[in-house]
C-alpha cells in the first residue's frame, strides 16, 4: 500500500520553495491554529521532581507526585537513573532510522492487519478531514512475550540493543513512579500496580517524527488529546513543541535537559477515581528544525478490566467512571464513541 508520508511532503515543499503553502488537509481550523491559540512569550514550568538517591525524603517525593498528578497531570523527573548517554543513543538510533530512504523504512510499515505497530502516518483523518504534520513508528518493548521484533528497525544495527537497554531502565523508573502514585492515594505501595494488571503491563514505544513545516502557524503535529495509557514517559529532542492546556489556555512546556516528562493517562485518572487528571496536550511544529519525541506508553493488557480502585469509592466520592476492558475503552476512544 502506498501511503504519502509527511516527511516526503515536507521535503517536496523544500525543493520547490513553495515555502508559504501546505496541503489544505494540514491547515487547522482557526480555533486550533497554534499561532492564534498559544499564549506566546510564556513557557510553562511544569513541576520538576528530583527522584534521585540523593533525595532521601520519600514522603516529599510522594506528595510532590500526588500534587502534580492532581493539579497538572504532567511533571518532569530528574535524577531518574537513566544515563544521559543512553538517552542520547536512543535519540541517535531513532533519528538514523527516520533518515533512511523511504523504501527501507517501508519494510516495517504498518499494514491494515498489523494493528498499531510499525512505521506509519495517521491514515485515519481526524474529524473535519485534518491531518497532523507527523510520521511515527510504534513497537512494543516489554514484556518480551509481547515483542514483535519484525517491527523493530534492523538499521541502524545497534537499534535493538539500545532499545532493549532503554526498556529495562524505563521499567525501573516506572516501578518507582507507580509505587509513589499508589502511596499518594493513601493506598499500599503495591495496590496501584495490581490494579494496572501487575506484570502484564505492556510498554509501547512510539517515535514521533515532525519534519520542518513551512507553515507552523497553521499546522499541528499531534492534535489535542489525553493519552489513553496508564502513564506515558517521554523524552523529546531539543526542539520546542509540546504544549499543555492549563487554565483554559495553550502553553509551551519548558524542557529540562535530560529530564523525563511524565503524563498521567486516562487509565490512571480512572483508577484514581478522578483524583489524578490525564493531561490535555498537543504538539506544534517548527519551520527550520525537525522535532522528534520518544513517548513510552504503559498500557494494560487489552483484556484487563480497568475501573476506579474500590477503596477510592466512598459516599462522598462515588464512582465517576465505568469499569471496562482496556480493549473496549480504546475502541471507543479511537472511534470517538462515548465511554
Ligand atoms: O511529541 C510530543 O512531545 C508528544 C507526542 C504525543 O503527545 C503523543 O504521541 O501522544
Ligand atoms: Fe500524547
Amino acid at each position: 500500500m502506498d501511503v504519502e508520508r509527511v516527511q516526503s511532503i515536507a521535503s517536496l515543499s523544500n525543493i520547490h520553495h513553495t515555502i508559504s503553502t501546505i496541503p489544505s488537509e494540514f491547515i487547522r481550523s482557526e480555533n486550533e491554529q497554534p499561532a492564534a491559540t498559544t499564549i506566546h512569550g510564556v513557557v510553562l514550568e511544569v513541576p520538576v521532581i528530583n527522584i534521585g538517591a540523593d533525595n532521601s525524603d520519600e514522603e516529599k517525593v510522594v506528595s510532590m507526585i500526588m500534587e502534580a498528578s492532581r493539579d497538572w497531570g504532567i511533571f518532569q523527573v530528574v535524577n531518574h537513573g537513566i544515563p544521559n548517554e543512553l538517552i542520547s543513543k536512543l535519540q541517535k538510533v531513532g533519528k538514523e532510522f527516520f533518515e533512511l530512504p523511504e523504501e527501507v523504512k517501508g519494510l516495517i510499515a504498518k499494514t491494515p492487519e498489523s494493528g498499531i505497530e510499525g512505521y506509519g502516518t495517521s491514515l485515519q483523518k481526524e474529524v473535519g478531514g485534518k491531518k497532523g504534520w507527523v510520521d511515527h513508528l510504534f513497537h512494543k518493548i516489554w514484556p518480551p512475550s509481547a515483542i514483535n521484533y519484525k517491527f523493530w528497525p534492523k538499521n541502524p544495527p545497534s537499534y535493538r540493543e539500545v532499545n532493549e537497554e532503554y526498556s529495562k531502565k524505563i521499567q525501573e523508573v516506572s516501578e518507582r513512579l507507580i509505587k509513589w502514585l499508589s502511596l499518594g492515594l493513601g493506598l499500599e505501595e503495591h495496590e496501584m500496580k495490581v490494579a494496572m494488571g501487575g506484570e502484564n503491563i505492556i510498554y509501547l514505544m512510539k517515535i514521533n517524527y515532525y519534519p520542518p513545516c513551512p507553515r507552523p502557524d497553521l499546522a499541528l503535529g499531534v492534535v489535542a488529546h489525553t493519552d489513553m495509557s496508564l502513564i506515558t514517559i517521554l523524552v523529546p529532542n531539543e526542539v520546542q513543541g509540546l504544549q499543555v492546556f492549563k487554565d483554559d489556555h495553550w502553553y509551551d512546556v519548558k524542557y529540562i535537559p535530560n529530564a523525563l516528562i511524565i503524563h498521567i493517562g486516562d487509565q490512571v485518572e480512572i483508577l484514581s477515581n478522578g483524583k489524578y487528571k490525564a493531561v490535555y496536550h498537543r504538539t506544534t511544529v517548527n519551520k527550520e528544525n525537525t522535532r522528534m519525541s520518544w513517548p513510552v506508553f504503559l498500557e494494560p493488557n487489552p483484556e484487563f478490566e480497568i475501573g476506579p480502585i474500590p477503596k477510592l469509592i466512598t459516599q462522598e466520592n462515588p464512582s465517576k467512571y465505568k469499569t471496562k476492558k482496556y480493549k473496549d475503552y480504546s475502541y471507543c476512544k479511537l472511534n470517538k464513541l462515548p465511554q
